[in-house]
């Protein structure tokens, strides 16, 4: 019930260092005085008219001077209770509880006496959208701040350390989920310094380091749905593991599974907690890129299986939980079996032969996003999703208009066994050797990666760089890596002054910016093209900073530009953005480029259409879903 009286004082909006004291106010609220004797009998008759607020008890013993028996005070809600008669007065009479029993009394208030929500919204200004929601997993409690939030960060840590039941650490998301081994970038902003969380899942127990690896409390249904699937004896492949929420659960129900992360640290953690749960010897664990599981332990396997007179009655799943790039591992299946058929190492007439239910998960945006996510698996397997189908399932909700979808799917003999189309085969092998670079609607002409293949890549160089071998311990190795860190100290040193010149030059680019009493140049006095792109070029370099800054600290960025007419590419090195954003600027058909961010990094881009303008993208919001999602920015002329 809503109630101006019950809420905390006005003078703590806008607060931005809690001060406890400020939210003391004494009020007026109705009250019953009932005879402790009588109190069992009244209550259940006014139980939905009492007053409840945390840390304070509606039922109160009252002793009044020169009165005998004792009293209970009973606080009622001011909303509903005005006088007497809005109580079940013809029932309280019947037990003697008269108008005279009915009045008001004082009552202080404090910060006790409210939820988090309630202080959130009595502190935050008005017009933002408040603080929504925020997760716990174990004693960590992690939100997602919008910008227009940051300066209060330290009274909404503050506030959710002290009120959320056995939270020690107050995190918040500092950037979306982009990098490769899905984990945040975390910001403390109350209690301890302590990521090592336990937290229990459909009846697990895991351990693991939040900071470094993928969690989320979010898809506890999920990986119910999918363990409640799975029969003892049942294998499961699991080719983005994590620290084991689907696998850990399988092995404790009596499937084998195979398992494997990128992550090592999640690797690390998907063997303890296996070994925690008692389970490890239901499986195997695999620390390498999904491809090469696929291509290696996955079909070995399944090999070894399928070889096997009796293959008994269990059902084969594979589960593939990176929902921003799964699909782009599907052409691995693609043709996996051709020799072992061509062969006849695997009878593949045989109808013992039995065939896994992959379950990969997509994101889709949009209105019809379930077609989508089915065409996404589709176009990336190369054929239509017919009678294997097994079904398209809606997960969760991500952000707005973005969901995460599971496609369920039978692997079938023409997928593993048939030579696949050149387009296709192309694209697997390029992906396999990591050298193919995927762009959508119009052809790149840039050689880069696939993200799949770049995501391979930088794992191989997160693992490599700065990584000295000391298998004997040597006094090199010391050395050496004393140097290394010196590098690596020198390196944050020049990205601090990198970021203070991005600064500056942010600055100076703002001031730039054409006051609004500046006439709008006519059409016709468009410069001409080759100046136009120089220009451009010219603006562009100055994003090279902060590219170059992102690439030092290691997070990836990624653009994605539109045309008008629908012409689309996806910038993934800076030369690419330079090459593409000209290549735009000189086309006819150059109104208004869609930008998409994929980085969360790059807050400041600037691009300049002719001579005048200067369009900035600023301060836009970082995303609040779990992964990484575009922004879609539209540059248009001022
Ligand atoms: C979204 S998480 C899912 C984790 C877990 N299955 C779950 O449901 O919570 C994706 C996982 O894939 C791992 N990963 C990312 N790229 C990978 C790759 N190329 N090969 C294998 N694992 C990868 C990440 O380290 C991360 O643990």
């Amino acid at each position: 019930m809503d109630c101006e009286l019950l809420k905390p004082p006005e003078e703590v909006k806008l607060m931005k260092i809690l001060r406890r004291e400020a939210f003391c106010k004494t009020i007026e609220v109705p009250r019953l005085w009932v005879k402790e004797e009588k109190s069992h009998k009244v209550l259940p008759l006014i139980k939905a008219l009492l007053l409840k607020m945390p840390c304070l008890k509606p039922v109160r013993p009252l002793k009044i001077e020169n009165k005998v028996e004792e009293i209970r005070e009973i606080l009622l809600h001011p909303t509903p209770v005005k006088c007497y008669e809005d109580l079940p007065h013809s029932e309280l009479k019947i037990l003697g509880v008269t108008k005279d029993d009915f009045g008001l009394t004082r009552l202080t208030l404090s910060f006790d006496n409210w939820r988090a929500d309630e202080l959130f919204k009595a502190i935050l200004p008005q017009e933002t959208d408040g603080l929504t929601s925020y997760s716990c997993i174990g004693h960590i409690v992690h939100i997602n701040l919008k910008d227009n939030l940051l300066d209060y960060k330290h009274i909404i840590g503050q506030i959710l350390l002290d009120k959320v039941h056995g939270c020690r650490t107050v995190v918040n998301k500092t950037a979306a989920i982009n990098n490769t081994y899905r984990n945040f970038q975390l910001e403390l902003l109350c209690g301890e310094p302590d990521y090592q969380v336990e937290a229990r899942e459909n009846g697990s127990c895991f351990h693991f380091d939040f900071s470094k690896v993928y969690w989320n409390p979010r898809l506890c249904g999920e990986h119910e749905r999918i363990v409640k699937i799975l029969q003892p004896g049942d294998i499961l492949y699991d080719v983005f593991a994590g620290v084991g929420p689907f696998s850990v659960p399988a092995a404790r129900k009596k499937c084998f599974v195979l398992a494997n992360d990128l992550n090592p640290e999640s690797y690390k953690w998907l063997e303890h907690n296996m070994r925690r749960n008692k389970c490890l010897k239901q499986a195997k664990l695999c620390n390498k890129d999904g491809r090469k599981f696929i291509l290696e332990d996955l079909k070995k396997d399944l090999c070894e299986r399928w070889q096997e007179n009796d293959i008994g009655t269990y059902s084969i799943h594979i589960t593939m939980n990176l929902p921003s790039l799964a699909v782009e591992f599907l052409n691995t299946f693609c043709g996996l079996f051709e020799h072992e058929c061509r062969n006849k190492i695997i009878d593949f007439t045989s109808d013992k032969i039995k065939y896994p239910l992959v379950h990969v998960y997509t994101f889709a945006k949009g209105l019809n996003n379930e077609a989508m996510a089915l065409q996404n698996v589709e176009s990336n397997l190369g054929s239509k999703l017919t009678e294997n189908l097994h079904g398209v399932h809606f997960v969760r909700n991500v952000a707005p208009n973005k969901d995460m979808f599971r496609v369920s799917f039978w692997l079938t003999k023409e997928i593993l066994t048939n030579s696949i189309p050149n387009d296709l085969s192309r694209k697997r092998t390029a992906d396999i050797n990591g050298d193919n670079l995927i762009t959508m609607g119009r052809k790149s002409k840039n050689k880069g990666q696939s993200q799949s293949a770049k995501t391979l890549n930088k794992a191989k160089k997160d693992k490599n760089v700065f990584k000295v071998s000391d298998k004997n311990h040597s006094k090199k190795a010391k050395q050496v890596r004393g140097n290394l860190k010196k590098i690596k100290d020198e390196v944050n040193k020049k990205q601090e002054k990198s970021d203070e010149a991005l600064k500056e030059l942010h600055k100076e680019l703002v001031m730039k910016k054409p006051k609004k009493s500046q006439a709008r140049p006519l059409k016709s006095a468009k410069k001409p093209a080759s100046a136009n792109s120089a220009n451009v070029s010219a603006e562009l370099k100055n994003l090279k900073f902060y590219i170059l800054m992102s690439i030092m600290h290691q997070r990836s960025f990624e653009l994605h530009f539109k045309l008008v007419n629908n012409a689309y590419v996806r910038c993934v090195t800076y030369n690419m953005l330079v090459k593409n954003v000209e290549d735009f600027v000189s086309e006819p058909n150059f109104e208004a480029v869609d930008v998409t961010l994929l980085s969360f990094d790059l807050r400041h881009l600037f691009v300049t259409k002719n001579s005048n303008l200067e369009y900035l993208i600023n301060n836009f919001n970082e995303d609040n879903s779990d992964e990484a999602v575009g922004k879609n920015i539209v540059i248009k002329e001022k």
